[in-house]
């Protein structure tokens, strides 16, 4: 696949995460891709690459795949320094689970107290203040937002759904 030369100057840009520069354009070494120049950072290019990454991940019907993801593992065998960051890696996401428990630990005291006292299930308000907050927190902690963002997102998403399995669904259906 050739790789694509972008520009990383758009008026959205986000801070520089993952040591990756956004002051000029950067040579990822990507098993999928020969090699590929950075893309442009910002706002509207996460949306539509996470559509297109959705788009191939869940096999969506249309078009191609999104260019970042390969069907089969890895060449083998992995390379003992990859195998050492995954270690790692699976390690936060066991800190991960231990935090998503703990946070179900509270959902459930919400769903006593939304039972008690006939509240339903979604509200939006909150959740829109919560997910600025998450941002700016990010930005502050050195986390991209818009990671951090979209995993709150679908944090949140999954609650409900336990939420609504204890209380039932809105009346308006949300
Ligand atoms: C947990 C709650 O219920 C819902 C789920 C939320 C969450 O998972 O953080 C936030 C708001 C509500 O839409 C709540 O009301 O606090």
């Amino acid at each position: 696949m050739p790789g694509m030369s972008l520009r990383s100057s758009s008026a959205d840009t986000p801070p520089s995460t993952m040591g990756i520069s956004t002051a000029s354009p950067v040579r990822l070494s990507v098993t999928v891709m020969e090699s590929v120049t950075a893309p442009p950072r910002g706002e509207s290019r996460w949306l539509e690459l996470l559509a297109s990454y959705r788009r191939a991940r869940f096999r969506l019907p249309t078009g191609a795949g999104c260019g970042c993801c390969q069907d089969g593992p890895m060449s083998e065998p992995t390379p003992p320094e990859l195998a050492e960051i995954r270690r790692q890696i699976d390690a936060v996401d066991v800190e991960l689970v231990d935090l998503l428990a703990r946070r179900q630990r509270l959902v459930g005291q919400v769903v006593t107290f939304k039972r008690t006292h006939h509240l339903g299930v979604v509200d939006r308000h909150r959740e829109d203040e919560m997910l600025v907050a998450i941002g700016e927190t990010a930005r502050e902690r050195g986390l991209d937002p818009r990671v951090a963002q979209q995993v709150l997102r679908t944090i949140i998403d999954g609650f409900t759904l336990l939420e609504v399995e204890e209380l039932g669904p809105d009346p308006e259906g949300q």
